[in-house]
């Protein structure tokens, strides 16, 4: 139940809110709830401490630690990187106000939830957010997880009044199921985008430069993989490494990749056609013939980083989205049951792989180029190599390697980070309209029948 306008004002009037980090979504978090009338307190790293109070001092109390935030603080979110929850919660954790209630923001939360467990008093009660967008997105209808992990009824009330002002979607799950749906949806989104990123920047290629990849689903590509090598690093090894499920899921992507390849290479187009159509069916063989589609070519069309004249689209195997339908298929994923719990990326992989699956001709044509076309073997085989490089750190958790790895190939493509996200946050935008559109008519018909 949504609490009413007057419970919220209640609460505003008592409590204060407390953020340990504030880099991309703690401040985003701290400053929407202090535009909505929440008394809020914010830290970052102490020796930061100066310049954050100069910056933010007028929109809500910046303290010098996480120990000034926790003593004086009714609901405290740690918003700080996955690979130091653990040490960060045992600094602050024991100065934790008598009562209180504490969550955190990192992307996986069986470590998260483990340091509370580990250093919080007994009498603090537990509860946990994940925001399942990125800073700049609309918070606007996203999902937004809530755990209730150790609190009462009328603890959950009160983050609830707190959250309501993002107008987000809440979603309440166990930390454990969390975890589950995001190895299974973000985790393994984030290899294949990272792995186009990587695969293009070792064949040394600008994708927007050649006429080789054009059209739409070409573009959705590299908005996304650009978008995502334009963000910190720890966003995405912390959250691929410590949740144990994503390994399987990124090692599953990987092997996925090399064995349709090597198919590919071998000529044995029947074995090929015959496992990637039984993938199809498992994965799509529920949607209805009529199925309208989440995204289309024609959408993407227009959301080009290339100066080329939309030309005539060269088909090539789509083999990062035949690797992604395989992988759902031997894992036993279903991916639409995880949309109430989706990144607006994961939404996005799932439109563009929809479309190259149902869209009448469009696999088979990729399934011939894919076996009689060597023209993109070359761009195939690093791709392949790079699907397999990413779930070899992250099976190792070498955040170092990860950081080396990462940072190289942001570098390569840093000049059109401006652009990309210009021509990204705008796809995004049209692509989340087309989700939420779609989403109202399927509620719509779902009614007509139950009448
Ligand atoms: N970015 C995204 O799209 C999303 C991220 N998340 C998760 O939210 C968390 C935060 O991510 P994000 O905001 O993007 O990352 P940022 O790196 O932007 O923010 C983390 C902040 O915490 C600071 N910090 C580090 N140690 C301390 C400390 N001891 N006390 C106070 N502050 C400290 C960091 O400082 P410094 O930089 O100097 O280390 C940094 O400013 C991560 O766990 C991430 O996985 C969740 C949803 C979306
Ligand atoms: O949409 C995505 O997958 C993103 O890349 C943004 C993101 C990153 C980390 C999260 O925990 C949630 C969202």
């Amino acid at each position: 139940m949504v609490p009413s306008p007057q419970e919220i004002k209640q609460f505003q009037n008592t409590k204060t809110v407390g953020i340990i980090g504030l880099g991309d979504m703690g401040l985003l978090y701290a400053q929407r709830f202090s535009q909505a009338g929440w008394h809020v307190v914010g830290c970052d790293r102490e020796e930061s401490f100066e310049q954050f109070r100069d910056l933010y001092g007028d929109q809500f109390d910046v303290v010098r630690n996480g120990h000034y935030v926790s003593r004086v603080s009714d609901y405290i979110i740690y918003s700080v990187e996955a690979e130091n929850i653990e040490k960060i919660v045992s600094i602050y954790g024991p100065s934790t106000k008598v009562g209180s209630i504490v969550g955190g923001q990192t992307s996986c939360k069986s470590p998260e939830i483990a340091a509370f467990e580990k250093y919080l008093p007994n009498d603090v009660e537990i509860i946990s957010v994940h925001s399942l967008h990125g800073p700049k997105v609309d918070t606007t209808g996203q999902p937004l997880v809530i755990i209730k992990h150790r609190a009462s009824d009328e603890s959950l009330k009160f983050v609830e009044s707190i959250m309501s002002c993002l107008h987000s979607k809440h979603v309440y799950l166990t930390y454990q199921e969390h975890d589950r749906i995001t190895a299974d949806t973000q985790a393994v989104t984030h290899a294949a985008f990272l792995s186009m990123g990587l695969a293009w920047h070792s064949c040394h290629q600008y994708p927007w430069e050649t006429p080789r990849w054009t059209g739409g689903l070409e573009n959705a590509k590299i908005n996304i993989s650009l978008r995502i090598y334009s963000n910190k690093y720890h966003v995405y090894a912390g959250l691929a490494i410590t949740n144990p499920s994503a390994h399987s899921q990124i090692n599953q992507y990987a092997r996925s990749c090399e064995e349709l390849f090597t198919l590919m290479i071998q000529s044995r187009k029947q074995e090929l056609i015959d496992r990637v159509m039984r993938a199809k069916q498992k994965v799509f063989g529920h949607l209805r013939k009529n199925h309208r589609l989440l995204l289309d070519d024609d959408l993407l069309e227009q959301y080009s980083l290339s100066n080329y004249p939309p030309g005539k689209r060269q088909p090539n195997s789509q083999l990062s989205l035949l690797a992604i339908v395989d992988s759902w298929s031997y894992l036993g994923i279903v991916p639409y049951d995880h949309i109430i719990c989706s990144t607006p990326l994961f939404r996005i992989f799932l439109g563009v792989t929809e479309y190259l699956f149902c869209t009448p001709g469009l696999l088979e044509e990729s399934l011939n180029v894919a076996v009689d076309n060597t023209d993109f073997r070359q761009d195939d085989l690093n791709f392949v190599m790079a699907a397999k490089h990413w779930s070899i750190i992250v099976g190792y958790g070498d955040y170092n390697l990860y950081k080396t790895r990462f940072e190289e190939t942001q570098k390569y493509f840093e000049h059109m980070y401006g652009e990309a996200n210009k021509v990204g946050n705008e796809m995004i935008k049209t692509i989340l309209k087309r989700v939420k559109e779609r989403e109202g008519d399927e509620q719509e018909e779902e009614e007509q029948v139950s009448k």
